[in-house]
């Protein structure tokens, strides 16, 4: 299984059955949604500092950032699966269209 897969099945493997005591995954669902939002805006604003003043850590910050969305997107109930099927219903579609098409 690829590596951004495991981790996706893993943390809404913690979402269903962790102790928030022993799982940091556990510990952002129990704090709940806009908790988990933050982490990710934090994260985000991180990876374009990253982007700008230190290519080097860049990959380290976007994973953090793909961490924490996932994390988002399980307490929404979504999974990579929902990311993947939106990106696919793009293709073929023109950039320049692709809002009109939402
Ligand atoms: N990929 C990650 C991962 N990336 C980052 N982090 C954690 O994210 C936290 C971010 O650090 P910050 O300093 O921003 O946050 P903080 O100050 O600790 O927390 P806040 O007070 O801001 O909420 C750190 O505690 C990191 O350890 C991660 N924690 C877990 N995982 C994966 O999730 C799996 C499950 O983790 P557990 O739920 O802890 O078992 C692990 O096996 C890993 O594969």
């Amino acid at each position: 299984m690829d590596p951004l897969d495991r981790l996706d099945a893993t943390i809404r493997a913690r979402r269903d059955a962790a102790d928030p005591g022993r799982s940091y995954v556990a510990s952002l669902f129990a704090k709940g949604r806009p908790k988990i939002a933050q982490k990710v805006g934090e994260e985000a604003t991180e990876t374009v500092i990253a982007a700008l003043a230190a290519p080097e850590t860049l990959a380290a910050e976007a994973a953090d950032l793909v961490f924490h969305l996932l994390v988002l997107l399980a307490d929404a109930g979504l999974g990579l699966e929902d990311v993947r099927a939106e990106l696919a219903r793009r293709e073929g579609v023109s950039g320049h269209d692709e809002k009109a098409s939402r």
